[in-house]
Formats: C-alpha cells, sequence, structure tokens
C-alpha cells in the first residue's frame, strides 16, 4: 500500500443517468463512499440532491472526480453503449494508472468488450464487463449483476457488488461468470429472454382484450392471479400494474393511449444474430424481435389493414374459464420454451466460446433483481444444479412434466386463435419448436435432396459413410459418388 493513496473514496460511477445514479446512491446507502460523475452537470446536482444524507460526493470534472478515489482506484461506467463507452476510456487512460480497475456496467456488444479489455491490458489497466439488470428500481434496491473478465480485479470490487446486489435466500444475485466477455454475453441473453418474456404477455393481451374482449379490470385480475402461482414474475407484475394505471387527470387507463409501435435499444437483435453465428436455434425470442421490428410499420400495417380488412377477430370460445385455465397453462408452457432456448444458447455458447458457464449458478442470479426474475427461475436452477452436464432443459424430467401437463392447453390456444386470425407468433414460435425437437425424424431429408438436386452440395445417408451426390434430373440409377464433400 505505500505508493497507493490510501484515502479517498472507495468507487467512482460515470454516467448518472436511470442506472448509475442509482446504483451509486445504493451503494451510499449500504455506507460506502462514493463519487459520481456526468457530463451533464444538471445529474451531478440532483446526485447530490438525493444523496445528501449518504457519503456520495458529486464532481463536475472528470480529474477531480478520479483525483477524489483512492487507489487502485476503481470506476464504473454506465453510459450509453457503443462510441460513447470508447470515448470515456480515451479520457480516463490518461488520468489512470497501471493497477486501477475500470468496470463496464452498461449493455455492451460483447465483441466490443473484447476489443477493450486487450487494449486495457496493454497499458496495464484491469477492466471487466459486467452486466446489469434491474432497471432504476433494480439498481437502487438491489440489481442482479453478471461481470465477466479479470478475476482479480473482480474479486477487489466483490465486497461491494455483493452487498448492494438483491439477495434471495441470504445469498447476493452477483456471481463471477467467467472469463472474457461472459458478463456480458450473459446479459445480452437475458434481454434476449426478456424480449420473448415480454412478446408473450404481449400476445396474452391481444387474446384477452381482443379476443375475448375482457374488461380491464378483470385483465388486472388475471396477472394478479397469475403472479400469485407459477408463473410469478416481475414481468407479469408490472403487467399488473400498466392494467391499473390510469391516465393522470382521467378515468381510462394509459395503456390504450400508447402508440403500438415498439422501441429496441439492440440487445434483442444481438441475441438473434449471435444465435444465427452459434447454429443455435432461438424462435421465440427471434419473433420477439421481429414482432417489435414488424410493429413499426405502421402504415404498411393500416394499409393492409384497409386492404384485407381487419376483421375484429374474437375468439370462438365455449366456456371462459375453461379458456382462461387453458391459457394460463399455454403461457407456462411458452414460457419454458423461451427460457429453455436462452439456456441452450449459453450451453452452446460455452463451449464455442470456452466460458465455462456454470448454468444453474446463472439461474441462481437470475432469481432476484434482474428483469426476468420468475418463479419459475428456482426450477432452471434445481435441473442444472442435479445434473451440470444437462444440454437442454427440455430434456430435465421434472421440466418434461410441466410441459406435457401444458401441453394440451397450448394446442387449443394456439389452434383457436389461428383460426381466429388473431397473430400469436411468440406462442406459436415456441409450440412449433418443441414439435420439431421431439421429432426424432424431421423432414430435413428433403431439404439435403433439394440442395444436392441444384448445387450438387452432396447429402449423407442413413446408414452408410460419407457423402453422395446424385445426377437427379439424368439417369433415373441413382450416382452414388462416395467420399465427395459438399
Ligand atoms: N435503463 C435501464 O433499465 C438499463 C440500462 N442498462 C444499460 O446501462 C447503460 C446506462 O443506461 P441508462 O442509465 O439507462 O442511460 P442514461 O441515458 O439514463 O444515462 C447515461 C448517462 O451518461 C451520461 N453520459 C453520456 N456520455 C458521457 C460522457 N462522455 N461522460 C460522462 N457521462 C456521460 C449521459 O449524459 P447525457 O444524457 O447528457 O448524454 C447520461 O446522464 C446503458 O448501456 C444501458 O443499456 C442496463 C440495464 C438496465
Ligand atoms: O437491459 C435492460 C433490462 O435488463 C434494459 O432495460 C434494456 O435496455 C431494454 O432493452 P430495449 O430498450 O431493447 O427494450
Amino acid at each position: 500500500m505505500d505508493e497507493k493513496q490510501a484515502t479517498g473514496l472507495q468507487f467512482g460511477m460515470i454516467g448518472l443517468g436511470t442506472m448509475g445514479r442509482n446504483l451509486l446512491l445504493n451503494m451510499a446507502e449500504h455506507g460506502f463512499a462514493v463519487a459520481g460523475y456526468d457530463k451533464d452537470l444538471e445529474k451531478v446536482r440532483l446526485l447530490g440532491e438525493e444523496g445528501k444524507d449518504s457519503p456520495v460526493k458529486g464532481f463536475d470534472t472528470l480529474e477531480a472526480f478520479i483525483q477524489s478515489l483512492k487507489t487502485p482506484k476503481v470506476v464504473m461506467m454506465l453510459v450509453p453503449a457503443g462510441k460513447i463507452v470508447d470515448s470515456v476510456i480515451a479520457d480516463l487512460k490518461p488520468l489512470l494508472s497501471p493497477g486501477d480497475i475500470i468496470i463496464d456496467g452498461g449493455n455492451s456488444h460483447f465483441t466490443d468488450t473484447i476489443i477493450r479489455d486487450t487494449d486495457l491490458q496493454q497499458v496495464g489497466l484491469h477492466f471487466f464487463g459486467m452486466g446489469i439488470s434491474g432497471g432504476e428500481e433494480g439498481a437502487r434496491k438491489g440489481p442482479s449483476m453478471m461481470p465477466g473478465g479479470d478475476k482479480s480485479a473482480y474479486e477487489f470490487v466483490k465486497p461491494i457488488l455483493d452487498t448492494i446486489a438483491a439477495q434471495v435466500n441470504n445469498e447476493p444475485c452477483v456471481t463471477y461468470i467467467g472469463p472474457g466477455a461472459s458478463g456480458h454475453f450473459v446479459k445480452m441473453v437475458h434481454n434476449g429472454i426478456e424480449y420473448g418474456v415480454m412478446q408473450l404477455i404481449a400476445e396474452t393481451y391481444e387474446l384477452l382484450y381482443k379476443g375475448i374482449q375482457l374488461p380491464e379490470n378483470e385483465i388486472y385480475d388475471l396477472f394478479s392471479k397469475w403472479n400469485e402461482g407459477r408463473l410469478q414474475s416481475f414481468l407479469i407484475e408490472i403487467t399488473r400494474d400498466i392494467f391499473a394505471f390510469k391516465e393522470p387527470g382521467s378515468d381510462h387507463l394509459l395503456i390504450h393511449n400508447i402508440k403500438d409501435q415498439a422501441r429496441a435499444k439492440g440487445t434483442g437483435k444481438w441475441t438473434s444474430q449471435v444465435a444465427y453465428d452459434l447454429e443455435t436455434p432461438i424462435t421465440a425470442i427471434d419473433t420477439a424481435v421481429s414482432m417489435r421490428d414488424l410493429s413499426k410499420y405502421k402504415q404498411l400495417r393500416t394499409q393492409a389493414a384497409s386492404l384485407y380488412g381487419e376483421t375484429l377477430p374474437r375468439l370462438n370460445i365455449i366456456n371462459k374459464d375453461d379458456f382462461l385455465t387453458n391459457l394460463e397453462r399455454a403461457f407456462y408452457f411458452s414460457m419454458i420454451v423461451t427460457y429453455s432456448q436462452g439456456m441452450h444458447m449459453l450451453y452452446q455458447a460455452s463451449k464455442a466460446y470456452g466460458y465455462d458457464f456454470q448454468l444453474q449458478e446463472i439461474a441462481k442470479i437470475w432469481r432476484g433483481g434482474c428483469i426476468i426474475r420468475s418463479q419459475f427461475l428456482n426450477d432452471i436452477y434445481n435441473a442444472y444444479q442435479n445434473n451440470q452436464q444437462l444440454q437442454h432443459l427440455l430434456l430435465d424430467e421434472q421440466i418434461a412434466a410441466q410441459v406435457t401437463e401444458t401441453l394440451q392447453a397450448t394446442r387449443t390456444v394456439v389452434a383457436g386463435a389461428i383460426t381466429s386470425g388473431l397473430a400469436v407468433p411468440a406462442y406459436a414460435a415456441a409450440l412449433s419448436y418443441f414439435d420439431t425437437f421431439r421429432s426424432e425424424r424431421m423432414p430435413a431429408n428433403l431439404i439435403q435432396a433439394q440442395r444436392d438436386f441444384f448445387g450438387a452440395h452432396t447429402y449423407e445417408l442413413i446408414g452408410k459413410e460419407g457423402f453422395f451426390h446424385t445426377h437427379w434430373s439424368g439417369d433415373p440409377v441413382t450416382a452414388l459418388n462416395n467420399g465427395v464433400t459438399g
């Protein structure tokens, strides 16, 4: 500790917006002496105001902010992902010394994190990327955090992270994820699952509101009931509350005045892009990404509605209570498939990138604090805890029992919606994925034959080694060229 500065503030935050300010106040409320800096001085002022009774200090300049920290200096960035992160790092480099620690707590693309890690190692700075989830309230009261990369730097900051994280069964919702950019990778997949479940809830709303014209107060009651059972989750809970929120000064719900065009910052799209690179299907998540995109084509949708006539689709149901029972099952089924796809992607990425993910630990830290926290994560945790070699969640016996129990109801709900002209693309994607996944024989043999027909790409034969090519449109006698690769 000789030449290290033993006094000073323990932790510094750059970016005092929604996440940075609340996370810093969370630390200060737990007694850590912390510093904050933002280029927007109003945010610095707000930090001082909100943290006036706690050990938090805001700074107007980056230099004074860095100066205030004790050595080794620990600086977290919670600024918008992309070029801004690089520009903050460029500003920080001349102000920091070897041994100091930079943490990127934002939603950076994991490939950017790999580049930054290599770059900062070269100048002796410790760096790690850490996904954080929980939004505004999570940051303030306890988020779920996914740190990956420089383990010694993580260990140094661990006491602070363990203290400020959400706690489930007296255990913090933070754990070391793995090497390199693995923390940001896991956060990206977390967000992919988030997109999938949000889309399923949106389709549920479509079935309830358009499909059976359930009054708003009954939609609220249904989500309340669901939130007390096996569907209990943060996303169901906030949806319940949205169906009770009146536009200020009026007696109607705010939800009805919100445009039907969903924005996205990119993490869902990245999940799909990377899943394609990993050749790992995550169809429910892909569908959710595509539906946000389709929502933006309002003008085209309006034209199509007028061309084809937007029939006001109504579900043909015999008994409302039976339908709602089936819907609960269909939601549970589709949610299981969505999480399963995300977990399978993590399994495949772990092998491809050498991340050595402990999937039970990831499930464990997602049980509290984060946006996808849910009762079901306990089942996911148990599945991977029981079998740490489990390749796919749908192959766990306990999960299989739940899938079997909910399958027929899912078919009934999806078939009814499709027959009535109500769009339920994520429900349908989950069901079709399942039906394909449990097919020992898929029709992919025909695709191989077609590829060989038009492009001589070859095919493989059952019970025979090698690659074969056939002159499909010529001699009817099959020409098998053993050993030809395609
Ligand atoms: N909001 C959420 O629920 C969650 C967000 N995240 C991620 O966390 C990160 C931060 O998000 P969030 O807090 O919502 O973003 P905000 O936009 O609310 O806050 C970012 C802050 O950083 C400031 N800033 C921008 N450039 C600089 C700079 N060069 N130096 C200092 N400060 C700067 C911004 O100032 P100005 O506004 O003037 O540009 C702003 O005050 C993002 O990567 C986001 O994706 C992760 C989990 C949840
Ligand atoms: O990371 C988060 C939660 O976990 C953010 O809220 C995320 O940025 C939301 O994503 P999008 O804007 O694409 O809906």
